[in-house]
């Protein structure tokens, strides 16, 4: 008797979010990639990844922006949404992620993750062109951008700012986590490189702490 009322709150859990749930992050791995950035890597931590993504296609309120680039405006090749701390994430599972990542990396981060943006990459025509999140204190300080992704893998393309020719690339899609970390972002650079390969859509959704973009 007690297993089962035991076992009740799980069970609705699952059956509210339609099996879209996360698993533990206990699994994360750490690849040092040198001057102080590394990465954290967690494939297939969302279950459910393929319903995640058709709910975030069709519900959130994606923009399509322009750009001014060498005096000629052009599209950004890319969807984008964000919800800045105090907004509801567009699905329940990403506000348990957010939790769960802010609780996993407390002592070392020493801040939570507050910020949710948005990419959604239609094609293989959609990408982000080399950069590092250093809008923000990214620029200056170590910190973490969290990424999970849904949907079809698209390689995730890091290359050091100092030169040379090493790229490392991970192909990430259906649930799997990245978190850039230490130096990443003024050290490194990434991208999500555009590929003539037929390859279906990707949504990846972005975890910042205060202050970083
Ligand atoms: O889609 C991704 O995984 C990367 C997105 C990104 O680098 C950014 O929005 O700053
Ligand atoms: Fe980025």
């Amino acid at each position: 008797m007690h297993g089962t009322v035991h076992l009740q709150p799980s069970l609705f859990d699952d059956t509210d979010r339609g099996g879209v749930r996360l698993g533990p992050l206990d699994g994360l791995r750490r690849q040092p990639l040198g001057d102080g950035a590394w990465l954290d890597l967690l494939p297939g931590w969302l279950h459910g990844a393929d319903e995640l993504f058709e709910q975030l296609a069709t519900t959130v309120p994606w923009r399509a922006e322009r750009r001014e680039m060498y005096e000629r405006t052009v599209d950004v090749p890319r969807l984008l949404a964000s919800y800045p701390a105090h907004a509801e994430p567009p699905h329940p599972v990403l506000g348990l992620a957010r939790a769960a990542l802010s609780d996993h990396y407390a002592r070392e981060l020493g801040e939570p993750f507050r910020t949710l943006g948005l990419c959604y990459y239609r094609d293989g025509r959609d990408s982000v062109a080399w950069h590092g999140d250093r809008i923000g204190r990214g620029a200056r300080e170590d910190t973490m951008v969290a990424i999970l992704s849904v949907g079809e893998p698209r390689t995730l393309a890091l290359r050091p700012r100092s030169g040379g020719t090493t790229v490392v690339r991970h192909p990430l899609g259906h649930g799997d986590l990245v978190v850039m970390g230490g130096s990443c972002q003024r050290t490194w650079e990434h991208a999500i490189p555009k590929t003539a390969r037929p390859v279906g859509p990707r949504i990846s959704v972005q975890f910042r702490p205060h202050g970083v973009s």
